[in-house]
């Protein structure tokens, strides 16, 4: 049976999103200049307020550092805004002349937005950002541990954006905080979008909602240090990434894989630069408590120090311990090493080589993480081409602090709180989520070509240069004038459908050829004509003799 208090926040909820409705329609017909006035008070008012904020986020959800939420306030708050500032969102936001096309920005609507206790008032400031900047209303649910904080961060924003102009309800939150308030919201038809960042099972519940979702996912990210690697940054930038604000960044490192060959060097710097390594008992004795019985996160621990840490797990270790690091050889489900923990605790793995390290590095992302991040240390270019190329994950950061990277903030990665994982990931995007991702764009195409024009043979495509030729050359002499004297087939030019390409240019120039504006005559030469038989030779003369033909 439904309570008073469930009935009265579904009914808040709804009215909630009545305001945003309104609010939106009148923000729709708002100019580019008025909106970014706009979002860069909200901005400026959220930077104002990081401190406050932090603090308070601390005070509540006891996770983290109040010092690190108070870079994270301001990153959300400046660095947002100075990265979407010039963003073109509002009318005509494209304008291609040459091609006779215009781009136009819709705003999606209302957005409904959940909070992670994690993150809290740094999300706040982040989403209201993006999603104004794209023209939307904004509707924040916030987690039911973090309400008070994220209420205040709320309370910024919204007086910001009146201050500034806005109409009333463009950016508001649930305060009667119920399951039901928050289904409410991501169910309602006027909500074009949720932006979901927040446990596994509220991810879910937003995308079983029906309504188009964006989402952040679970991260599980491994730190490769290969060979090549200055080793003590690497340490340093791992060790940096996993104790801002204890932890809590979905992109940190959860665990590392060293070079046999390096591994006594990373050893004497982890131990150099703080780190506890656990012996097999410490590790078994925390790894009771990292998960709960039903295999997630145990929130008691995530964001405390490596001191709390251990003291939880039943061990002491030094007062400057900076991480708690358990050697390990498997990953699975349940060995937590292997997964996301949310705070100053990795696994260490040792590999053979960096073959053995991919497939680590694999294991670890298919056993959670899909998606979302992995950070290698390395001075090599052709082992990140490698990994850039083969890994599933939609954030590679190299020689960085992984949390601070994967949301943009050492790296030129777009600035973002919601990081998301794609396909991979059984999310939407795989995008640092950013104003670009909350609008839709009209497409303005003027004619270009008449039914007429569709209905000419069309030239098979100029086959790209091969690449052991040296050179690209324009034909010697005017299509209609040349003669095929050397002719050449490369099958990798003859797809079952696609006429076969030829080259068409003076035998004596020993070059490729490509074709250059006129449809009738498509080029390809090779050195070594000779190797073509007889029959092939007279179908292409055939053939090129007829697009010759006037
Ligand atoms: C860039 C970034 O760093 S984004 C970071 C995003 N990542 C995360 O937040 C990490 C994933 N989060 C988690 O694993 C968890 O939230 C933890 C471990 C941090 C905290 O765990 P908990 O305190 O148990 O919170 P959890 O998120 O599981 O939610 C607790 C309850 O509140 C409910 N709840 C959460 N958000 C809302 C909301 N907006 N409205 C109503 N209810 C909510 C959940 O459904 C859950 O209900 P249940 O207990 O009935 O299942």
């Amino acid at each position: 049976m439904m309570l008073d208090k469930d009935l009265q926040s579904i009914q808040a909820a709804r009215e909630l999103v009545k305001n945003a409705k309104n609010a939106q329609r009148q923000f729709a017909k708002f100019t580019q200049e008025q909106v970014d006035k706009i979002v860069a008070h909200i901005a400026a008012e959220a930077a104002r307020h990081a401190e406050t904020l932090a603090k308070s986020a601390h005070q509540e959800t006891g996770f983290g550092r109040w010092q690190d939420k108070v870079l994270k306030n301001l990153f959300a708050s400046t660095q947002v805004h100075q990265h979407i500032r010039d963003m073109k969102t509002v009318g005509i936001i494209a304008d291609d002349s040459a091609k006779k096309v215009m781009e136009v920005g819709v705003p999606l609507g209302v957005i409904t937005a959940l909070v992670p206790s994690t993150n809290p008032t740094s999300t706040i400031f982040y989403k209201t950002l993006i999603a104004l900047k794209a023209g939307n209303a904004i509707i924040f649910s916030p987690h039911p541990n973090a309400k008070v904080c994220s209420q205040q961060a709320i309370d910024v924003v919204k007086r910001a954006a009146l201050e500034a102009g806005a109409p009333e309800g463009i950016v508001d939150g649930v305060t009667l905080l119920t399951m039901q308030a928050t289904e409410t919201l991501m169910k309602s038809k006027d909500v074009s979008l949720i932006l979901a960042t927040g446990g596994e099972g509220m991810v879910r519940a937003a995308y079983a909602s029906g309504t188009p979702t964006i989402s952040g996912g679970p991260g599980n990210g491994p730190a490769f240090i290969e060979r090549s690697a200055n080793i003590p940054q690497a340490v340093k930038d791992i060790i940096t990434s996993k104790t801002f604000d204890n932890g809590v960044i979905c992109a940190s490192e959860q665990s590392i894989i060293a070079e046999r060959c390096i591994y006594d060097q990373v050893h004497f710097e982890l131990v150099r630069q703080g780190a506890y390594l656990m012996n097999e008992q410490e590790s078994d004795q925390l790894a009771a408590i990292l998960l709960r019985p039903n295999g997630m996160i145990n929130p008691e621990l995530v964001g405390q120090c490596a001191v709390t840490l251990a003291q939880k797990a039943g061990f002491i270790v030094p007062a400057t311990t900076t991480v708690l690091v358990s050697p390990q050889t498997t990953v699975s489900p349940k060995n937590p090493y292997s997964r996301e923990k949310l705070c100053p605790v990795l696994g260490l793995y040792v590999e053979e080589n960096w073959h053995t390290a991919c497939e680590r590095v694999l294991a670890l992302l298919t056993n959670e993480g899909m998606g979302h991040t992995l950070v290698i240390h390395t001075q090599n270019p052709d082992v990140v081409r490698e990994f850039a190329l083969e890994k599933p994950v939609f954030r590679m950061l190299v020689n960085t602090p992984a949390a601070l990277g994967g949301i943009g903030a050492t790296t030129n990665i777009t600035p973002a709180l919601t990081l998301g994982c794609g396909a991979l990931g059984g999310g939407s995007s795989s995008d640092n989520v950013g104003p670009m991702n909350l609008l839709n764009v009209r497409k303005v195409g003027y004619g270009v070509r008449s039914i007429e024009d569709l209905r000419q043979p069309v030239a098979a495509p100029a086959p790209a240069c091969d690449p052991t030729f040296s050179a690209c050359v324009e034909p010697t002499a005017a299509p209609t004038s040349a003669k095929p004297v050397s002719i050449f087939e490369d099958t990798r030019f003859t797809g079952s459908d696609v006429a076969p390409t030829v080259a068409v240019i003076p035998a004596a120039s020993n070059s490729i050829a490509s074709n250059q504006g006129d449809d009738r005559f498509t080029t390809a030469v090779s050195p070594a004509n000779d190797e073509i038989n007889e029959a092939q030779v007279e179908r292409i003369i055939k053939q090129v003799m007829g697009r010759l033909a006037p």
